[in-house]
């Protein structure tokens, strides 16, 4: 049925654009010139629809890349004579440079602040274009000679239409496999929740830079065709009303829906036309259109669809025979190699996989941690108890680099760590789930767990666009693995479910599966139970005890004492950011100053909603 409605759209599509490429044929002169306006708006649209729709970051200078590709092809072609093609490559490298000079530093910035820089930047831009001598000032630059290709000149609206339309199709292509790319997933997740995706190992500085430029090159193609076409430019095309012109094709057809930027641009570009009998009331009729539009559809006129990717017939093939092998008799998890990681022949050896030494960490004048040392050897379940506010999750951060200590040494695997993204420790091995669900909401299950997994993959993102055989290949193994990892968790079968369509008990087994997707040496799982009836984490405890078969070490934080006395190897207590005890389940039960701070904790909270691990100690 679904494959049935993707067949005809995939018609409709190719109707479409066969019509829009020979419409030079039939359609008079000015129909042709305002197609060539819808063109250019909609290779524009393309290019900010992956910094707003894919990345989901708000860039309000876009037409700043737009004048920086137009003034390259302008000024080389009028005062150093190369040919339009020449100058290519120039507005390209041009129009990236200034993505990469605008973007590294203010993409650390939260959204509403690159909001304001990027607007300043589009500003900067058309003010340097109107004072500078070398641009024309305010009456730009003018003989811009048409394109030539073997001997054929583009300078009718005709064959410039053409030229536009091929500049079209290229971004076009280029655009939708960059969305079906792990690029296109990582922007996802960042849009989605960008804290979540740093800690499943998404480098977003890098990821969001990537948006930018690439938006940034597209920008700058325009540009240059935009001068081409027109012979002549000058500084009030590239105003602050084209940056949210462009916008508003992007946003009125649907942020990251290709089809609803190009509807988005025949509207914005072609509606004004159309109504051209209303002169002067067309613009405010149109901007009525456009307010009464936003109200009844926010989501645009062609929202993008949720991703909802599930594993290919070949991926679930193998799972089902890993299904199959399961009833055997045998182990899923067998299946899931961490071989490579030498996880089992680690656990097998006891190192100490990472050590604490005198960690510290203050808020203001607030000591959450207070100089805390242990150890957490290769292959052991170690719980993290005590009463709330004790320091658990701050410890978690520092591990996981999301805060940096005050004070202390962290060392992993005999190497100092510490410092750099919270990526780079999910790199190293070091994966976490969170207190509350962090997953990615709009994107399946099979590509939440994709993404965990994503770092590891080794063809170039070249080859993965241009779908060679051995990125083909790779993808296939790497969503039959995708595929084992949901197997392991007991959500193999609800792989293309929507992560928020899940229930409770399974959003927290996804996360699971999230982060072990990226094959860690230490799991750190912060609350797993939370929320869980007693079924489930009975379950979740014969989970942990796999986790920890299959080589990989779990650091847990967890309230619920009876999973604690029955999962953990060791259990360390802290209290007010020190360690009170640690030792043996058998060993911490009987510890006087553990009770002592947990009856203290009950003793003063007489609220009827305290957790109910703390107020009955060990369940
Ligand atoms: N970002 C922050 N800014 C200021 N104070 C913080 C911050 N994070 C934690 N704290 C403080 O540090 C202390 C320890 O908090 P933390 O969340 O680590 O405790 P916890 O043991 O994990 O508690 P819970 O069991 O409730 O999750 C608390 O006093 C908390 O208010």
């Amino acid at each position: 049925m679904r494959a049935r409605a993707t067949d005809t759209s995939w018609v409709v599509s190719g109707v479409l654009l066969a019509l829009a490429i020979a419409l030079p044929k039939f359609a008079s002169g000015y129909v042709v010139d305002v197609g060539l306006t819808i063109i250019t708006y909609a290779i524009l649209g393309l290019g900010l629809n992956i910094v707003v729709g894919y990345a989901g970051l708000l860039d309000l200078g876009y037409a700043a890349f737009f004048a920086i590709g137009a003034y390259t092809t302008a000024l080389l072609e009028t005062l150093l004579h190369f040919s339009f093609w020449a100058t290519l490559p120039f507005s390209l490298v041009f129009a990236g440079a200034s993505g990469v000079v605008i973007g590294y530093p203010t993409l650390r910035l939260r959204s509403d602040y690159l909001a304001i820089v990027t607007l300043g930047f589009g500003e900067i831009t058309r003010i340097v274009a109107t004072n500078l001598d070398i641009t024309g000032g305010p009456n730009g630059i003018y003989g811009i000679e048409p394109p030539s290709l073997f001997g054929f000149e583009f300078s009718s609206p005709r064959s410039v239409y053409v030229l536009g339309m091929a500049f079209f199709i290229v971004v076009l292509v280029f655009a939708v496999r960059l969305g079906r790319s792990r690029l296109g997933r990582a922007w996802t997740s960042i849009r989605e929740d960008e804290a979540a995706a740093e800690a499943v190992g998404v480098a977003t500085l890098r990821v969001k830079m990537l948006a930018y430029v690439i938006g940034a090159l597209i920008g700058g193609l325009a540009g240059s065709l935009f001068a081409a076409r027109f012979g002549t430019i000058d500084p009030t095309a590239f105003t602050y009303l084209q940056s949210v012109t462009i916008l508003i094709v992007v946003v009125m057809g649907g942020r990251g829906s290709i089809p609803g930027v190009i509807l988005g641009a025949l509207i914005v570009a072609g509606l004004p036309e159309m109504l051209r009998f209303l002169n002067l009331w067309r613009i405010f009729g149109f901007a009525v259109a456009l307010v009464v539009l936003m109200l009844l559809r926010p989501q645009g006129l062609w929202p993008a669809h949720v991703r909802r990717a599930a594993p290919r017939p070949e991926e679930e093939t193998v799972a089902h025979e890993a299904e199959a092998a399961e009833a055997a008799g045998k182990e899923t998890e067998a299946a899931v190699s961490l071989a490579d990681s030498g996880g089992l022949e680690a656990a097998a050896a006891r190192e100490t996989l990472l050590e604490v030494h005198d960690l510290e960490r203050r808020f203001g004048g607030v000591r959450a941690i207070g100089g805390i040392t242990f150890q957490v050897r290769s292959g052991e379940i170690l719980a993290l108890i005590g009463p709330n506010g004790a320091g658990k999750t701050t410890v978690f951060n520092c591990l996981t680099g999301v805060i940096r200590p005050s004070g202390g040494r962290l060392v992993w695997r005999g190497e100092p760590l510490g410092g750099g993204a919270p990526h780079r420790n999910v790199h190293r091995g070091i994966a976490r789930t969170f207190q509350g669900i962090r997953l990615f909401n709009h994107m399946s299950a099979f590509e939440n767990v994709l993404i965990g997994m994503d770092h590891r993959l080794h063809t170039a993102l070249v080859a993965e666009l241009v779908g060679t055989r051995a990125a083909r290949a790779e993808a296939a193994e790497h969503g039959a693995l995708g595929q084992r990892w949901l197997d392991l968790v007991g959500l193999g079968a609800r792989a293309s479910e929507y992560a928020s369509d899940l229930p409770y008990g399974d959003q927290r087994r996804l996360e699971i599966a999230r982060a072990l997707a990226s094959q860690p040496r230490l799991l750190l799982l912060d609350e797993p139970a939370a929320g869980m009836n007693p079924t489930e984490k009975h379950a979740l405890m014969a989970q942990i005890r796999r986790i920890r078969d299959l080589g990989v070490t779990v650091l847990l934080i967890e309230h619920d004492m009876a999973l604690v006395m029955g999962v953990s190897d060791r259990i360390i207590v802290m209290d007010h950011g020190e360690i009170i005890a640690q030792g043996t389940p058998a060993q911490i039960q009987n510890d006087p100053v553990v009770i002592d701070a947990y009856l203290g904790t009950a003793e003063e909270d007489d609220g009827p909603d305290a957790t109910d691990g703390e107020k009955s100690l060990w369940g």
